[in-house]
């Protein structure tokens, strides 16, 4: 399997109340009307300030086959995910007097998709939703499964809600003009895939890390199948999160945290970097995880250059940051850990003491 340039396009099924496809390949703008589908006839074509261009482009192309197209530029990154950009995105769908036919498109990476999403699940209490993602990131994991949502001052991801989208057309094309850092942090997520349920990926990384980070490589265009492909397996069967979907989470207790005490300066690849290294170790400490199998973490993401330590005296603030994810219950902490590559486990309620001496396994100092 995978992926180049002259290749038919990869589709990933993902099942559930309405399943939907994610296609990977190159030049996909025109599969666009038929994945909005019949009855749309107005769109909102979401994109940031640095994909200005893109979303043009989108816009002008939805306006040639007959849509009355309008976009909403939001700001880059993760300040694209405020209840202020929301309400931006709510006031032009009301002004344009959008209805219950009509549709939202995100264009640009995770944080974007995210929003899109979540003013697609919001307005009119849910219109659909199409994701042309344009990071690794967006491709791998942020666009597929339908979780919406923005941060708030509190913490990454508090409020949103769960909003499949009709359907992901990921063009690899979009990844001629990322930037090699961005690729970086895409891999994060891949790597993740890896160790909770493909280990194929992990060789594949461990073998053709140069590879791996070239846009237009059958090696990328491999590890976005093989990702894309572990999560739709994940969300087809849970995509509220009661259980099986907790899996996805692996790394981002503490990644999340990361990202919140370093108020969005650090892309989430790059934290949930960090935050596998975390969780592994705290697999071993609770003797779940092999010392080798911690060793292959810190391994693969160093070669992929990706970081595996963080700052050694923020402790206290990532603890008070940890205890608002997700997966806590009450007061009950809750981590996703391996027992090997690919077999996740959980982690209830482990005492501080262990949380804290897994972090000085990450420190730098
Ligand atoms: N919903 C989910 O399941 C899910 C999964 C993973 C991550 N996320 C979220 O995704 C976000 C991270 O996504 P991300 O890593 O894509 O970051 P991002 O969306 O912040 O994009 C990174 C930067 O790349 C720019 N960019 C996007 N596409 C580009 C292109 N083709 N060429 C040049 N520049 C481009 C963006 O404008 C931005 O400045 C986080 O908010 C994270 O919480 C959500
Ligand atoms: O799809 C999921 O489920 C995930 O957990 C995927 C993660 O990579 C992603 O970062 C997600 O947004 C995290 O969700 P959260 O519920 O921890 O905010
Ligand atoms: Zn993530």
């Amino acid at each position: 399997m995978s992926t180049t340039a002259h290749d038919a396009p990869t589709v990933v099924r993902v099942d559930g109340p309405e399943p939907y496809d994610v296609v990977i390949g190159h030049r996909l703008l025109d599969r666009l009307p038929g994945v909005l589908g019949d009855g749309v006839r107005k769109v909102l074509v979401v994109h940031p300030r640095a994909l200005r261009s893109t979303g043009d482009a989108v816009r002008e192309d939805l306006a040639a086959n007959g849509y009355e197209a309008v976009t909403a530029e939001v700001p880059d990154g993760e300040e694209a995910k405020t209840a202020q950009v929301a309400a931006f995105c709510w006031q032009v769908l009301g002004q344009a007097a959008f209805t219950r036919t009509d549709a939202v498109v995100g264009v640009g990476g995770g944080a974007v998709t995210d929003l899109a999403g979540f003013v697609a699940a919001t307005w009119l209490r849910g219109v659909r939703v199409v994701h042309l993602p344009t990071t690794l990131l967006g491709m791998v994991d942020a666009a597929v499964g339908g979780k919406t949502g923005i941060n708030t001052a509190e913490g990454k991801n508090l409020v949103g809600s769960f909003h499949p989208p009709a359907g992901v057309l990921a063009d690899l094309s979009a990844l001629q003009t990322l930037p090699e850092f961005d690729l970086r942090a895409g891999l994060a997520e891949v790597v993740k895939c890896g160790f909770i349920a493909d280990p194929d990926i992990l060789t594949l990384c461990e073998q053709q890390p140069d590879e791996a980070v070239r846009w237009d490589s059958p090696v990328l265009a491999e590890l976005v199948e093989r990702a894309v492909t572990v999560k739709a397996a994940v969300v087809g069967e849970d995509l509220t999160e009661a259980g099986l979907r907790e899996v996805l989470n692996y790394g981002h207790t503490f990644g999340h945290a990361i990202e919140l005490v370093e108020r969005y300066t650090w892309r989430h690849g790059a934290a949930v970097s960090v935050g596998m290294v975390y969780a592994a170790e705290l697999g071993r400490l609770a003797g779940h995880l092999p010392e080798r199998v911690v060793d292959r973490h810190r391994t693969i993401l160093t070669r992929l250059g990706l970081p595996i330590v963080y700052r050694g005296d923020r402790w206290s603030a990532l603890y008070d940051a940890m205890r608002r994810d997700k997966k806590s219950r009450g007061a009950t902490l809750r981590f996703v850990v391996l027992d090997a590559a690919g077999r996740p486990t959980r982690l209830e309620g482990p005492d501080p003491a262990l949380l804290q001496a897994a972090y000085v396994e990450v420190s730098d100092t």
